[in-house]
């Protein structure tokens, strides 16, 4: 599985941490963020992330900003990409069993590196449950079409 990676000037150390996680996994990881910690804009990294998922070129993507907000926001105005900013495991897991999202962020001022170790992993585990989620994920990308 691939996962594409991104992130601002707040969060290189993070995403490093996390990149070297998931390698450790045996994830393939696409670096679209920035690797220094001169000031940037997140968005340029949050549609990166985005696009990234949305053309299939990677699986699932991953978006750190200081709080995961403003990247989330980002990412989420690409077409068919369902963004969640978690920053505790079980929202995270519950946003892939309900909500099926495709990009998971965090924040790199909010969560510590094993706290995100921990949300990434249990994001990663999820499975989509369908049923009477895939109604409601399908009524929410329905509204892009709109
Ligand atoms: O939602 C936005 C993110 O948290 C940014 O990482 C943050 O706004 C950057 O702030 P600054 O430019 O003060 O480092």
């Amino acid at each position: 599985m691939k996962i594409v990676i991104g992130n601002d000037h707040s969060a290189v150390e993070l995403k490093n941490i996390i990149k070297a996680h998931l390698e450790e996994k045996g994830y393939e990881v696409m670096n679209v963020g920035t690797d220094t910690s001169d000031s940037c804009d997140y968005p340029v990294y949050g549609e990166k992330v985005g696009r990234a998922v949305a053309s299939g070129e990677a699986d699932l993507g991953i978006a750190i900003c200081g709080t995961g907000v403003g990247i989330s926001l980002a990412a989420n105005k690409v077409k068919g990409i369902r963004a969640c900013v978690c920053s505790e495991p079980y929202t995270a897991k519950l946003s892939r069993m309900h909500n099926n999202s495709n990009v998971l962020a965090f924040g790199a001022r909010v969560v510590g590196s094993e706290l995100a170790k921990m949300i990434v992993d249990e994001w990663l585990a999820a499975e989509f449950e369908g049923g009477r989620h895939q109604r409601r994920v399908d009524m929410i990308m329905d509204i892009e079409n709109r």
